[in-house]
């Protein structure tokens, strides 16, 4: 019950937020062809007394009322479902901005890790098309009631007992109620055999992974794999709803016998004369409608229910995100790093994990300098970074800019200043102009911009080769675009990362991974330049990692990093004098090169 009362209150509330106009003149047209059922029924007692008794005259007005009843009630309705089914768009267009906002609003990405958060908000995003018919269900609900107590009043004058008769639809509701949580429950067990069984069918169909999944043979297997996920979620789906249903069709019984014995309770006083032949008339209407109406009652509880669900679940998703959150009072960004970045005693542990990725780490990072982290796969090089975009917070210990714990910072200000490359990059399948314009939105219009950060990035043979130049689209998946190679597309992130404006913090996580050794040596030389330009600018740090040596080698600072601890730092010359790891790492590569 507390389920469908938080449906009803959402929805009128967020109907009211957004056009109480709307819902005022769809509730009032509801109510009119709401009130005109009932209205049927008494005019056709009078209807049948009158002819009974001869009066023609009477009879011929009384069923053009009837008539004009019966188009009242089908054409307000049919006025009201115009406005409320526009209102009902609204409200998913709104909801579906709070999804939005609850996955994405928030800089941090330590909610997204949870896979308790990944199955809600797949049932969230499958079930939000659903509540768009909600806010007429709140409607016709609160009409029903409203004619449920009229068919009362009036039965009961012909006799009281008759007044029961739609106090038998009371079970038939609870047992719904019972029977949506039984659905409710199997739906959220399935989430998870549902989230892996599309997760393997992308994986066999998805142009990354097929040339991968083909070669290896594996192709039979995942979907294997893939057809036991999903039989194990239709499974528990389908046994839920053989349980649902017999529970409502137990409760449609009951109300059933209770209909049966309201009818034998008239037909008993018409056969004795206490009641006539119009009175027969008005209750078998009474009644036909009564069953009519416990009928759609019981689909809008059910469609209400479902809803609430939803919001529930939304609520549950809110609760997340906004267990980062935001600073109380945000310190702007610096307009130029004077000091640097500070890691102090920082350790980290991605949630739901039991073991820490770093663990008490020191660095100071000066402004101005360029940094190369190195170390082996799963060092924790990327974490690292992403903490320092203040996508994650240290389990313990601080980062600090200028000083400034990057906790009290301003998360969008601090995101705006840092121009990142990551070794995932995005690949949009949007127009060009979008793909490098995302990175500084405010340049998607200006031609010299984007076009100065795609010659930055040596992507000029990209922005050729693509029909329509900046206008043109990327990629096959949405229209005839052009198809990149995978260094082509991270050239494009390259130029993404060059169009920031002012930033404060260079990022490359393995940017050459794509790239040919030419490409890699350009890249990094036309980096350089955007580097040297932020440095003067702005005392931008540049930060980068790379498990090429001889890129890494010309950086002021490198930082080895060894199981998520420091392992050595210095310059590389000092660092191969040490003879520590950086010197058995560099020797090794030098090695297989010769
Ligand atoms: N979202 C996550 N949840 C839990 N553990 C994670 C997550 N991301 C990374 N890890 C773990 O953290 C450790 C460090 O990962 P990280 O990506 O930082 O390493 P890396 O040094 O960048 O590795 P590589 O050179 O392979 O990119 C790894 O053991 C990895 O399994």
């Amino acid at each position: 019950m507390t389920t469908l009362l938080t449906a009803v209150r959402t929805l009128l509330r967020l109907a009211h937020r957004l056009d109480p106009r709307r819902l005022y003149v769809s509730a009032a047209l509801l109510l009119v062809g709401l009130l005109a059922t009932p209205a049927v029924a008494l005019l056709l007692r009078a209807f049948t007394d009158s002819a009974l008794d001869g009066a023609a005259g009477t009879a011929a007005w009384l069923a053009a009322g009837i008539a004009a009843a019966l188009v009242l009630e089908l054409s307000m309705g049919h006025f009201a479902h115009l406005f409320y089914f526009e209102l009902g768009e609204q409200q998913e267009t709104a909801l579906r901005q709070d999804v939005l906002d609850v996955s994405n609003g928030t800089h941090g990405l330590e909610h997204l890790d949870s896979p308790e958060f990944a199955d809600t908000l797949t049932l969230v995003r499958e079930d939000l098309p659903r509540t768009r018919a909600s806010m007429e269900a709140v409607l016709q609900l609160c009409g029903l009631a409203l004619q449920a107590v009229l068919t009362t009043v009036i039965l009961a004058t012909v006799n009281p007992w008759l007044a029961l008769l739609p106090l038998a639809a009371v079970p038939p509701v609870l047992v719904a109620d019972r029977a949506q949580a039984v659905l409710d429950r199997a739906k959220e067990r399935s989430a998870e055999p549902t989230r892996l069984s599309r997760h393997l069918l992308a994986l066999a169909t998805s142009d990354h992974s097929v040339p991968e999944v083909r070669l290896s043979g594996a192709e039979s297997e995942l979907m294997r794999h893939q057809a036991r996920a999903w039989q194990r979620s239709t499974d528990l789906l389908r046994r839920a709803a053989l349980h649902a249903a017999a529970l409502r069709a137990g409760g449609q019984l009951l109300f059933a016998l209770a209909y049966g014995g309201g009818l034998w309770l008239v037909v008993r006083q018409a056969l004795d004369g206490s009641v006539d032949a119009g009175d027969v008339i008005l209750v078998i209407t009474l009644a036909v409608q009564v069953s009519v109406q416990v009928a759609s009652a019981l689909g809008l509880l059910a469609m209400l229910q479902g809803a609430g669900r939803t919001f529930e679940r939304l609520d549950r998703l809110r609760a997340w995100s906004a267990e980062e959150p935001a600073p109380a009072a945000p310190v702007p960004a610096p307009a130029r790093l004077e000091q640097g970045i500070r890691l102090e005693n920082v350790s980290f542990r991605y949630p739901g994990s039991d073991r820490d990725v770093l663990t008490g780490v020191d660095l100071t990072l000066p402004a101005g300098a360029t940094v190369a982290l190195v170390g082996e796969n799963g060092a924790g090089k990327s974490t690292l970074v992403k903490l320092l975009c203040g996508m994650y917070r240290p389990t313990t210990g601080r980062v600090l800019v200028d000083g400034v714990d990057l906790r009290d910072l301003d998360p969008a200000a601090w995101a705006a200043r840092i121009a990142p490359l990551f070794q995932d990059f995005a690949r949009l399948e949007l127009p060009l102009r979008e793909n490098v314009g995302v990175g500084r939105l405010s340049a998607l219009d200006d031609d010299g911009a984007l076009r100065g950060a795609i010659t930055a990035a040596r992507a000029d043979r990209v922005l050729d080769r693509v029909p329509g130049g900046l206008d043109g689209l990327l990629g096959k998946g949405y229209g005839d675009g052009t198809e990149l190679s995978g260094g082509q597309w991270q050239l494009l992130g390259l130029a993404r990362c060059l169009v920031r404006e002012d930033p404060l913090l260079m990022l490359l996580d393995e940017p050459a991974s794509a790239l040919d050794a030419a490409a890699e040596h350009a890249l990094f030389e036309r980096f350089t330049d955007a580097a040297d330009r932020a440095r003067s600018d702005s005392g931008s740090l540049t930060l980068f990692i790379s498990h090429r040596f001889s890129t890494v080698r010309s950086a002021d600072l490198i930082v080895v990093l060894e199981k998520g601890a420091v392992r050595e730092q210095g310059g590389h010359d000092g660092l191969l004098a040490a003879r520590g790891l950086y010197a058995e790492l560099f020797e090794l590569q030098a090695r297989a090169y010769q």
